[in-house]
């Protein structure tokens, strides 16, 4: 059992690495392969409606299933270990879902015509993608896909608990692999429509993720969490801190005379 485990997560770690780069393509508008802007456009409302059904699989897929207690619900049914892939598996096929069935809306809302703008926001766009892999890494690539989880039940070795992290860019913001998507989204010389509606929806969806993980997160790590979140922005480096509110001292008191 513990082999078809680890084999389990092996397949869909396979799976989420062929939807994800092939995202980087689609985003990026490579030639030859389905892409935001390719294919015949349609009536724009019916484009609008199905693109924004789309997005909305992905999120709810995304919130519902990373939330504790779902986890502690549905770990009856499915293993612990395999509990991560699957949640990888489910989101890797709301992505596959919304790449094969995207619509275009191709009406350009900007476009950068001259070369060295080109080239600059294509830059700063794969320096997203960089950003979000390595972070990926810097948090722990493996088990945040599921494979460490499933190689520990084959191999009978307790599951480690998730530990706390801030190396490198979690010094500069507490969500850099978000970060990295909102670059890579943003940063294109030609701005389409229906672009505009993917860079949109995710960018709010984010801001959304970012406040249900970090309840989890204070749920999990407690003050350790709240301190990194008064030391550290949340997105962008250099942005004013998250500061709350010090209470005010209280005044000595004073012997009554
Ligand atoms: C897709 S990752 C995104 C991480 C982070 N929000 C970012 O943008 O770099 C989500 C997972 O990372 C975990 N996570 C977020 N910040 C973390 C940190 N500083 N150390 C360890 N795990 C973290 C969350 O608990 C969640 O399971």
């Amino acid at each position: 059992m513990g082999f078809v485990a680890f084999a389990y997560g092996l397949l869909v770690y396979l799976f989420f690495l062929a939807t994800f780069l092939y995202t980087i393509g689609f985003v990026e508008g490579i030639p030859g392969i389905k892409t935001i802007d390719s294919g015949l456009a349609g009536p724009a409302w019916s484009a609008v409606i199905i693109n924004a059904v789309l997005l909305g699989i992905f999120a709810v897929q995304h919130s519902v299933m990373a939330r504790s207690g779902f986890k502690r619900w549905w770990t009856r049914y499915v293993p612990a270990s395999a509990e991560r892939s699957t949640y990888v598996l489910a989101a890797s096929l709301a992505v596959a879902l919304l790449l094969w069935q995207w619509r275009p809306l191709p009406d350009v809302v900007w476009s950068v015509d001259n070369l060295a703008g080109r080239i600059v926001l294509l830059s700063i766009s794969a320096l997203g993608w960089i950003v979000l892999l390595i972070s990926t890494f810097l948090i722990n690539h493996f088990e945040l896909f599921g494979v460490q989880q499933t190689f520990q039940r084959w191999q009978g070795t307790p599951a480690k608990t998730q530990t706390f992290k801030t190396p490198a860019f979690y010094n500069y913001v507490r969500h850099p692999l978000y970060l990295g998507f909102i670059l890579a989204f943003w940063a294109t010389p030609t701005m389409t429509q229906g672009h505009l509606l993917f860079a949109v929806a995710t960018t709010g969806y984010i801001f959304v993720g970012i406040f249900f993980e970090e309840r989890d997160l204070i749920a999990s790590f407690g003050e350790e969490y709240r301190r990194y979140r008064n030391r550290v922005p949340m997105i962008l480096p250099f942005w004013p801190k998250h500061e709350r509110p010090r209470p005010k001292p209280i005044g000595t008191l004073r012997p009554r005379h």
